[in-house]
C-alpha cells in the first residue's frame, strides 16, 4: 500500500491557473473520491499524481518518495501507479489476458509468473472465462473489469480512476460500484477516484475531496460532508442543502449555538470553537423540515407556492413570510393525512440545523441558491 501527498501543488497552463495550492494527503489503503464540476481540475490533479504533468509549484510524494518537486520529475512508468480511464484504454489487437499481462511482459517477468498473476487477476474480477477474447467482444462493464485486472496483475499499490463509470448505463454502474468496492477490499490498494457524480462518490469513498475552480473546498468523510459542510458551496451541493440567513449567533455550550433565523429563535449544531457573530449562514437538508402546528413555538411562517407528489413523499416549495424573495424546496413524507395546498399558509419547524463555520452571511445572495429539487439527485455540481 502507498500513501500519496500533494504539498502546496499548483498547476497553470500559460497564465491560466488550473490547480491552486492543493494540499491533500491520501492515506495508505484509503478510497478517496475527488468530486467536482467539469473543468474544476480533477483530471489535472490525477495527471499530476500519475506523472503525466509536472506541477508548476509544490511537491508530490508517493509513500516516502518525492516524485515531483522543483527540478525533479519521476516519469509515470517509474511511479508504479495504475490508471483506469473511462474509455478503458485497452489494446484492441490483444486478447484480454495479453492486455492484463502487458505491463508484466514489458517489465520482463518470467512467463510462468506472468501467467499466474494474470490468471489470479482475471479470476478476481470474474473474467477467467474471457481470457482469450478481444476487448471488442466484451461489454463496457467487462472492459472496465479488464482495466481493473491490469492494475491487480501489476500489483499497483496506488490506482487512479478517472470517471470509470461515465460510459456505462445506470444498471451497470450499480454493479460496477460493487466491483470497485470488492477491488478495493481484495487488493488493499490506495484508490483515487475521480467523479462528478456525488451519489457515486458518497457511496464508494472513505473520504471525498470536493473541488471547485482548481481548489479543494473540503475533504472529509461522506457523512461529515453531509452533516457538517464547511462552506455554502459544499452545503448547497451535497444532498441539496438549503441555506438560511441567521443573525445574532450565541454559543450555548461546545458544539451548540442559538441564533435568529428569519425572525425565529433556533438551536443549531456548530463547530466546538464557534464564537458569537452578528450574521452567519445556517444549513439543513430538505428532509430536516416538517410541518408544525400553528401554535407550536419557533416555527417559520411560510406560504406554500407549489407541491408535487413524488411517491411516498411530497416536495413542497415554500416562501417565508419574513422574506418572500427566498424559495426553499422541502421534502415531506406522505402519511396519508391532509396537507396544505398551494397558496395556503403553513408553519414549518427545523429538526436539525448546522451553522456554517465560515461566519459570513452579510454578502451572501440567498436568492440564488435553494432552487433545486431534492428529487433531481443533482448529478452535476452547481456553484452558488
Ligand atoms: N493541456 C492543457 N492546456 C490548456 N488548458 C488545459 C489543458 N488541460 C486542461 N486544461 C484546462 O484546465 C481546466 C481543468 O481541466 P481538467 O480536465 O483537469 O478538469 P476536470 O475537472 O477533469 O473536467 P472534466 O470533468 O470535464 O473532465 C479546464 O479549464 C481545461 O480546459
Amino acid at each position: 500500500m502507498t500513501s500519496a501527498s500533494l504539498l502546496d501543488v499548483s498547476k497553470s497552463y500559460g497564465r491560466t491557473p488550473v490547480l491552486q495550492n492543493i494540499n491533500l494527503k491520501i492515506n495508505s489503503g484509503e478510497f478517496l473520491a475527488v468530486l467536482g464540476p467539469s473543468g474544476c481540475g480533477k483530471t489535472t490533479l490525477l495527471r499530476v499524481l500519475a506523472g503525466f504533468e509536472a506541477p508548476s509549484a509544490g511537491e508530490v510524494q508517493l509513500g516516502d518518495q518525492t516524485v515531483a518537486a522543483h527540478g525533479l520529475m519521476v516519469p509515470p512508468e517509474k511511479r508504479g501507479v495504475g490508471i483506469v480511464f473511462q474509455n478503458y484504454a485497452l489494446w484492441p489487437h490483444m486478447s484480454v489476458a495479453e492486455n492484463v499481462g502487458y505491463a508484466l511482459k514489458v517489465a520482463r517477468l518470467p512467463r510462468p509468473i506472468r501467467e499466474e498473476r494474470v490468471g489470479e487477476a482475471l479470476a478476481t474480477v470474474d473474467l477467467a472465462a474471457f481470457a482469450e477474447r478481444r476487448p471488442a467482444d466484451l461489454s463496457g462493464g467487462q472492459r472496465q473489469r479488464v482495466a481493473l485486472a491490469r492494475c491487480l496483475a501489476a500489483r499497483n499499490n496506488l490506482v487512479l480512476l478517472d470517471e470509470p463509470l461515465a460510459n456505462l448505463d445506470v444498471h451497470l454502474r450499480a454493479t460496477m460500484e460493487e466491483e470497485f468496492r470488492r477491488f478495493h477490499r481484495e487488493s488493499g490498494a490506495t484508490l483515487v477516484y475521480i467523479t462528478h457524480d456525488q451519489s457515486e462518490a458518497m457511496a464508494l469513498a472513505d473520504r471525498v475531496a470536493v473541488m471547485d475552480k482548481g481548489r479543494i473546498l473540503q475533504c472529509a468523510s461522506p457523512r461529515q460532508l453531509y452533516r457538517e459542510p464547511a462552506s455554502a458551496t459544499v452545503a448547497s451541493f451535497i444532498g441539496d442543502g438549503l441555506l438560511f440567513p441567521v443573525e445574532n449567533v450565541r454559543p450555548e455550550h461546545a458544539g451548540r449555538v442559538r441564533a435568529t433565523l428569519l425572525g425565529v429563535e433556533v438551536a443549531l449544531r456548530a463547530e466546538a470553537a464557534q464564537g458569537p457573530v452578528p450574521m452567519a449562514i445556517a444549513t439543513c437538508h430538505p428532509s430536516n423540515l416538517r410541518l408544525s402546528g400553528p401554535n407550536e413555538a419557533n416555527g417559520l411562517d411560510v406560504v406554500i407556492t407549489s407541491r408535487v407528489y413524488r411517491g411516498g413523499r411530497w416536495s413542497f416549495e415554500i416562501r417565508p413570510h419574513a422574506d418572500p424573495s427566498l424559495t426553499y424546496t422541502i421534502d415531506l413524507p406522505d402519511h396519508g393525512g391532509s396537507l396544505p395546498q398551494p397558496g395556503e399558509d403553513a408553519r414549518v419547524a427545523f429538526d436539525d440545523l448546522w451553522l456554517l463555520p465560515e461566519g459570513q452571511g452579510t454578502q451572501f445572495d440567498f436568492t440564488k441558491t435553494n432552487q433545486s429539487s431534492p428529487t433531481d439527485q443533482k448529478k452535476v455540481f452547481q456553484c452558488v
